[in-house]
C-alpha cells in the first residue's frame, strides 16, 4: 500500500563511481509530493547522471552504484510506470523513426487501455504546447528540435504522471515558447499537484518557477 504522507522520492547516500573517478557522491534528497524542484549545478557536475540513477537507467558495467532510491517508499519497479515520466534533452532518440508522431503519442494510452481519452488529452495540451495545426501524420525526422521536444513532453503528459523528471527538456525552445511551456508546467504543478524535477542551467528561471532548488556539486 502507498501511504499518502510518504515523500514521493527519497535518495539515500546515492553514489556512483568507477575505479578512475566518482560521478555522484553521497547525495541525499527528499522530495515531497507537489514540489517543483529545480536541480542546478555546473556543467559536468552530474545532473543528468543523477536523473539516470533515479530512473534506474544503465551505466557502464564497470561502474559501481551505492545508496538507494525510493518512490513512495518503494522501489521503482513496484510503482506503475506511468506515474514516473522522464523527458530528455534529445527527443529524437526517444521516438521510433518509422512511426508517425500520432502513433508514438497514442502508444502509451493504448498500453494503458485508455486510447479513447487521446483526443481530449491532446486538446488540453496542444494549445499550451503550441502544437496546434502541426500535421500528426508526419515522421519525427520532419519536425524541428523544438517541436520534437514539445511532442516528447506531450507524450509524458498524456500519461498523467505523478512525477515528471525533465532533463533540460525545454532547452531547444525559443524564449517565448519556453516561457509558455514552463508557465504551463508550473500551473500543472500548482493545480494538479504533479511533482516536477527539472534539471536546468537556467538559475534565474529555476528561482522563478521552482518551489525549491537543489544544487549538485561536482564530486572531488
Ligand atoms: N557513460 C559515460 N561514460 C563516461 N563518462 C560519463 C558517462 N556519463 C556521464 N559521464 C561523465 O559524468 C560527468 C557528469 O555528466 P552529466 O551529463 O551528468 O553532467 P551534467 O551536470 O548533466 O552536465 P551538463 O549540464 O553539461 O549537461 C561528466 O564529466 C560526463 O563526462
Amino acid at each position: 500500500m502507498i501511504r499518502k504522507e510518504e515523500p514521493i522520492l527519497v535518495l539515500e547516500d546515492v553514489s556512483l563511481f568507477s575505479s578512475e573517478r566518482t560521478y555522484l557522491s553521497q547525495i541525499n534528497l527528499e522530495v515531497n509530493s507537489g514540489e517543483f524542484l529545480g536541480i542546478l549545478g555546473r556543467s559536468g557536475s552530474g545532473k543528468s547522471t543523477l536523473l539516470r540513477y533515479i530512473l534506474d537507467l544503465p551505466f557502464p558495467s564497470s561502474w559501481k552504484k551505492t545508496g538507494r532510491v525510493r518512490f513512495f517508499g518503494k522501489e521503482k519497479k513496484e510503482i506503475p510506470a506511468r506515474w514516473i515520466q522522464p523527458v530528455f534533452q534529445d527527443p529524437v532518440l526517444g521516438f521510433n523513426p518509422t512511426w508517425t508522431i500520432e502513433k508514438s503519442l497514442r502508444e502509451p494510452l493504448r498500453l494503458f487501455k485508455e486510447e479513447e481519452r487521446f483526443e481530449t488529452l491532446l486538446e488540453k495540451w496542444n494549445p499550451i504546447l503550441g502544437l496546434e495545426g502541426k500535421d500528426r501524420n508526419r515522421l519525427p525526422s520532419s519536425f524541428s528540435g523544438g517541436e520534437l521536444q514539445r511532442y516528447s513532453l506531450m507524450r509524458s503528459l498524456l500519461c498523467e504522471p505523478k512525477i515528471l523528471l525533465l532533463d533540460e527538456a525545454t532547452s531547444a525552445l525559443d524564449p517565448l515558447i519556453n516561457e509558455q511551456v514552463l508557465t504551463a508546467l508550473a500551473d500543472l504543478n500548482r493545480k494538479e499537484g504533479t511533482t516536477i524535477l527539472w534539471v536546468t542551467h537556467n538559475v534565474k528561471s529555476a528561482k522563478r518557477f521552482c518551489s525549491r532548488t537543489f544544487e549538485i556539486l561536482a564530486p572531488v
